[in-house]
């Protein structure tokens, strides 16, 4: 892959007008088709060169053309390829994709006739980025055939069914054990379940300019260190603890005092300077008894709070963890609009009658706030975001942001990070062994870190996840929250 492009996100719509703008520019449609195809046949022939046949789907536009050109690729090396179509392919093609089935010289069955044997490998080019729709019968007849036989399928550009911007299933799809893709990740990719469905992807440079595909690009990013390394303050160990930043954890009750405790110490892990608990008096004595590096605070109510505000050196603020579902929440919460603050959990929950006196005074209040729903929480706050099927995850997240005047980290195996300003990344280094109780109050606790050292909200939270994500690899799969918190990697 162009090096450039390693965190662009492109959409089908955004793929079209890159093609046009390709072919406007003077480049050969057709040698992209061609240089496509080759890479396909490539990958083939290096993932499953054992192989007793290469079945070759070919579907009704420019992806079916691909899989022409791999066929011709496959069968000029020797192997045995059996190509089976989707319509009537001379009736349906037409321009790049025609030219390149009239250069197969061998047979072409109807796609309803094949019958999947083991040793056989499927190259599946039914559909790319053009599915427009729910998938025909047949076709799923053939790929729920074939994904029963366990067969290998290698996917070209996505695995057939896969939406390329929401990651949905038209219907069925391919489970794809490798997807070979052109110049850069879809959303598709990233999303799920298209991301499961993918498989081990392969980002192929077939030659477009990169500037093509970015003046293209609509903004939506894979979050890798690129996109807030540079507003990573960095922490030499000779910076004072209080210009690495204060950060306050709200604690529970008495029952319930363990989550804030978890937030607190990924804070101190993440780099925050100084980390206060601030607790309810009836939990001062359990928290006491277990925090050392973490310094304590008895804040009963709304008063000892705003009291307390005016120390100016308080940095950023995590209310949620344990905290209790309730008005105390919301009072604590909307006093902090101004400040920097990580809404998680028990706080987001609190909203959900109360959504729009949060989203007003977002709105007006210049602070630097971050909420980190799951997905039910994202769906008590956002519940008509949440139901509009024609979104994906990403355009939910950014509308989430939009509405709410927040950076909403809209948290699952795909988290994605959405700014208020529109800016929105699609996470991808989290390993499933993070769904694990208290993983969400360890991310809490590491985006708090990250805004009381001074960083922007988005940046904030997609170092943040980022860093849960690394953490969690770090950790390996016999992860718990306690050894997450001591695998954070150093920042930047
Ligand atoms: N964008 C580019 O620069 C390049 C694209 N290439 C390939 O071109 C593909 C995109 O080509 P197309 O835009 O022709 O799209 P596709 O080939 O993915 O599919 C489009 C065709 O499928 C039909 N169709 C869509 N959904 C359907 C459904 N549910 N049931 C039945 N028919 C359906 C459409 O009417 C159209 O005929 C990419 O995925 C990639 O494989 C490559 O050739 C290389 C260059
Ligand atoms: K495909």
């Amino acid at each position: 892959m162009h090096s450039s492009l390693h965190d662009v996100l492109i959409t089908p719509a955004e793929m079209a007008a890159i093609d046009l703008a390709a072919a406007q520019s003077g480049i050969d449609s057709f040698l992209l088709m061609r240089r496509a195809g080759l890479a396909v046949a490539a990958a083939v022939l290096r993932l499953f060169p054992q192989a007793q046949r290469y079945v070759v789907l070919c579907g009704p536009g420019n992806n079916g053309g691909d899989g022409y050109v791999a066929a011709s690729a496959l069968a000029e090396c020797g192997a045995n390829v059996a190509v089976f179509a989707f319509g009537d392919p001379a009736a349906a093609l037409s321009g790049d994709a025609d030219r390149a089935r009239q250069l197969w010289d061998g047979a072409i069955d109807p796609l309803a006739s094949l019958v999947p044997h083991l040793g056989d490998v499927v190259v599946d080019a039914l559909f790319g980025a053009g599915l427009s729709r729910d998938l025909p019968e047949q076709v799923v007849q053939v790929i729920e055939r074939i994904n029963a036989k366990g067969v290998p399928v290698i996917a070209v550009d996505l695995p057939s069914g896969v939406d390329g911007r929401t990651g949905q299933i038209r219907r069925a799809a391919f489970a794809a054990s490798h997807t070979i893709t052109f110049m850069a990740r879809k959303p598709g990719h990233l999303l799920l379940p298209g991301r499961s469905l993918s498989g081990a992807l392969d980002v192929v440079d077939i030659g477009i300019p990169a500037r093509i595909v970015q003046a293209q690009g609509g903004g939506w990013r894979l979050n890798t260190p690129a996109l807030w390394s540079d507003q990573a303050s960095r922490l030499d160990a000779s910076t004072h603890k209080f210009r690495r930043g204060h950060l306050v954890v709200f604690s529970g009750g008495a029952q319930a005092t363990g989550a804030a405790r978890l937030s607190a110490a990924a804070g101190l892990a993440a780099g925050a300077g100084l980390v206060t608990v601030a607790s309810p008096k009836s939990a001062l004595d359990i928290n006491a008894a277990q925090l050392t590096a973490v310094m304590l605070r008895e804040i009963d109510d709304r008063q000892d709070l705003e009291h307390w505000l005016r120390d100016t050196r308080l940095g950023a603020f995590v209310l949620g963890p344990g905290f209790g579902v309730g008005d105390r929440a919301c009072d604590f919460a909307l006093q902090l609009c101004d400040r920097a603050l990580v809404l998680d959990a028990d706080g987001i929950t609190s909203f959900q009658e109360r959504r729009s006196e949060l989203f007003e005074r977002l709105a007006v209040a210049a602070g630097r706030v971050v909420m980190t729903p799951h997905e039910g929480e994202f769906a008590r706050l956002f519940p008509e975001i949440a139901r509009d099927e024609k979104l994906s995850k990403i355009e939910k997240a950014q509308a989430a942001a939009r509405i709410s005047h927040a950076t909403i980290v809209y948290k699952g195996a795909d988290t994605v990070i959405a700014g208020a300003d529109g800016k929105v990344a699609v996470n991808a280094n989290a390993p499933p062994s993070l769904a694990t109780a208290g993983s969400g109050d360890v991310l809490a606790g590491i985006v708090g870190a990250h805004l009381a050292q001074g960083m922007p909200a988005f940046e904030a939270a997609a170092a943040g996840v980022w860093r849960h994500g690394a953490a969690g690899a770090r950790a390996g799969p016999g992860l718990t929250a306690e050894t997450l918190v001591t695998s954070i990697p150093p920042l930047g």
